[in-house]
């Protein structure tokens, strides 16, 4: 264990995820490492997020050792390992994920560049804001010093989703189900494959048996589990993005488990015909703070329908960010 603080920025701090994120970072969620909070937030939401700075306060976590807040970029950036980029509007209802392209895009921009002029040489960006893949495209492109490597945009909810669907349908315990993968784009396109996952150690769709829950069941809820959410709450999910964002970060920085793997959505280098540079999820493993794409996995004619319509919408949300003069 390290004794020097880990720095690690939240943006949009004050925000509902905020809420739930920083005191599960603060309690030790990335691990023995004292952590160092640097918050982000627009001007207007600095007093909200200093009640929450006296709150992480009053919990007198023994592994937070500082916090600093502010609403300059290159000032809470400045030496940070860790940058988890959340700060973005949330879609309503009736929205779809794109629709807040153009409205959250310039956010990325502005956070990439400030990121490549101040942060630590060793920093991983994690990306929760909305639409996530994109974005993370938008910082990484506007970062041009910092390893595209280091960018990743969370489907690690959308992963949680899939095993906890899939643990319910066979009557098992999340901690049975191995190797689940979400493909493609954080949207209603994506796909959760169950075809390589594993249910106690047998292949999950074997164990399944049924096409038609496949199709008509466990690919939809998994995939509109966000719209549920915001249906039934009225809000967006927020203390299972925090917990995503927490599981993702973790994993890679401390490396994924033996015979397991995880999802991220990380710059697509062609593996299984992706197109190369959008941010797109694959299965991937994790060591010594870097991530391999999990390769040699046969993809059936179903999947492969599924992950490149995917993928073909992420190229379509590049053309339309390329428009927008963000990338
Ligand atoms: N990838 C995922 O799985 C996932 C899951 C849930 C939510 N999300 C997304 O995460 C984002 C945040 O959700 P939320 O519920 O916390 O929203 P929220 O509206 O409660 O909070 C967002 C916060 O970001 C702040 N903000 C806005 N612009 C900023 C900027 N330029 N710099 C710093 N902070 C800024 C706002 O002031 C606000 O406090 C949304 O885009 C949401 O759709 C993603
Ligand atoms: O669905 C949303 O807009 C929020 C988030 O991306 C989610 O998946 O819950």
């Amino acid at each position: 264990m390290s004794a020097t603080p880990l720095k690690v920025a939240v943006t949009g701090a004050a925000g509902q995820i905020g809420y739930s994120l920083l005191f599960r970072l603060a309690s030790g969620a990335l691990g023995d490492r004292p952590i160092e909070l640097r918050l982000l937030e627009i001007t207007p939401a600095l007093k909200a997020l200093e009640g929450v700075v006296m709150e992480l306060d009053d919990c007198a976590f023994p592994g937070l050792a500082a916090v600093e807040i502010g609403d300059d970029a290159e000032k809470i950036f400045d030496g940070v390992n860790l940058a988890l980029l959340v700060g973005a509007r949330p879609r309503g209802p009736g929205m779809e994920r794109s629709d807040l392209l153009s409205a959250n895009g310039a956010i990325f921009t502005a956070q990439g560049k400030a990121l490549n002029k101040v942060a630590a040489d060793d920093v991983r960006i994690g990306v929760t804001g909305n639409p996530a893949n994109t974005n993370a495209l938008i910082a990484m492109t506007n970062a041009p010093d910092i390893p595209q490597q280091r960018f990743s945009a969370l489907t690690r909810l959308d992963h949680n989703r899939a095993i906890s669907q899939l643990a319910a349908k066979t009557g098992s315990s999340v901690n049975d189900i191995k190797k689940m993968t979400i493909w493609g784009n954080h949207s209603a396109t994506q796909y959760p494959d169950v075809f390589h996952a594993e249910v106690g150690g047998k292949n999950a769709f074997d164990v399944v048996n049924d096409q038609a829950w496949v199709e008509n069941d466990f690919i939809p809820t998994v995939a509109k589990r966000g719209a549920a959410i915001i249906d039934a709450r009225g809000a967006s999910s927020a203390a299972s993005a925090a917990s995503a964002t927490c599981n993702a970060a973790r994993d890679w920085l401390n490396g994924t488990p033996e015979g397991d793997w995880v999802s991220m959505a990380v710059v697509s280098d062609g593996s299984y015909g992706t197109p190369e540079g959008i941010v797109t999820s694959f299965p991937v493993t994790t060591k010594d703070g870097g991530w391999s794409i999990v390769q040699g996995l046969e993809i059936n004619e179903f999947s492969r329908a599924r992950i490149d319509a995917s993928n073909a919408e992420l190229v379509e949300e590049r053309a339309a960010v390329t428009e927008l003069g963000l990338i």
